[in-house]
């Protein structure tokens, strides 16, 4: 059985400065459940790693090694280079990579360092990390289950400022490109109708790491 999983996420909860949806604090509850959405710095890479410690014959493909050179990445109108559009990501190539994983996940496994656990029944399990996932349309429908991280906007902003990408943000970034670029894509995603399992990036490690355990491990078992 091949299972893809997708671990996306941008940087933040319902809410910023200027979103008029931003819930009040009674309904914050709901709304991780219901209408939340995330970005950068939710917490994938840090998931991804735990899950890929236990998962039986589990490869993973980071969108970030996807980002184009950045003599190739627009500048907006804002003067900011756009790097949190797709347009920045080459995601043919990431597709491509997919695939391969597809046509043989063994073949992937091994060239990737990946053991593969010849006791273990014949499922595969693909990790798929990043900020717009979900957005791409090829890729969309090729999830098994799609996780969506969120961390409220000023615990993402502050967690974005302890980062340092190989490309440094320039000031007032996030407010000027990362966050917009976040709601504009969520709009879609939302308008789209793409299901995905939101995941309370506010919750420690372990919870976190728990409960998508838990929730891959019965949703594989309702496959087989
Ligand atoms: N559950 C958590 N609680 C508190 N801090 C966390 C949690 N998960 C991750 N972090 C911290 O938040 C920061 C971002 O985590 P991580 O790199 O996993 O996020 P990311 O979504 O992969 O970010 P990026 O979009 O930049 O790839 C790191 O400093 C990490 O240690
Ligand atoms: N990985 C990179 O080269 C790079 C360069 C500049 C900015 N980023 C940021 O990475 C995040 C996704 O993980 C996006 O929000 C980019 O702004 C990445």
């Amino acid at each position: 059985m091949k299972y893809i999983v997708g671990i996306g996420g941008f940087q933040s909860d319902p809410g910023g400065p200027s979103d008029p949806d931003r819930p009040t604090e009674g309904t914050q509850a709901a709304s991780h459940v219901c209408s939340a959405y995330s970005m950068t710095n939710g917490g994938k890479t840090t998931l991804t790693n735990n899950l890929l410690k236990v998962l039986p014959n589990c490869c993973v493909i980071h969108q970030d090694d996807f980002f184009k050179p950045q003599d190739q990445i627009a500048v907006g109108e804002d003067g900011f280079k756009q790097w949190d559009v797709l347009e920045s990501l080459d995601m043919e190539a990431m597709l491509s990579t997919v695939q391969a994983w597809m046509s043989s996940p063994r073949k992937f496994a091994r060239a990737h360092g990946v053991s593969v656990r010849l006791d273990a029944s014949d499922t595969h399990i693909l990790i798929l990390e990043g900020f717009l996932l979900y957005s791409y349309k090829p890729l969309v429908d090729l999830y098994s289950r799609r996780y969506f991280l969120t961390v409220p906007y000023e615990e993402c902003k502050w967690r974005r400022s302890k980062r340092s990408y190989a490309v440094p943000d320039p000031p007032g970034l996030f407010d000027g490109h990362v966050w917009p670029m976040y709601q504009k894509y969520k709009r879609e995603m939302e308008a789209n109708g793409v299901e995905v399992v939101y995941l309370d990036g506010m919750k420690s490690r372990e919870e976190l790491f728990h409960q998508v355990l838990e929730d891959i491990q019965n949703s594989l078992l309702n496959r087989s």
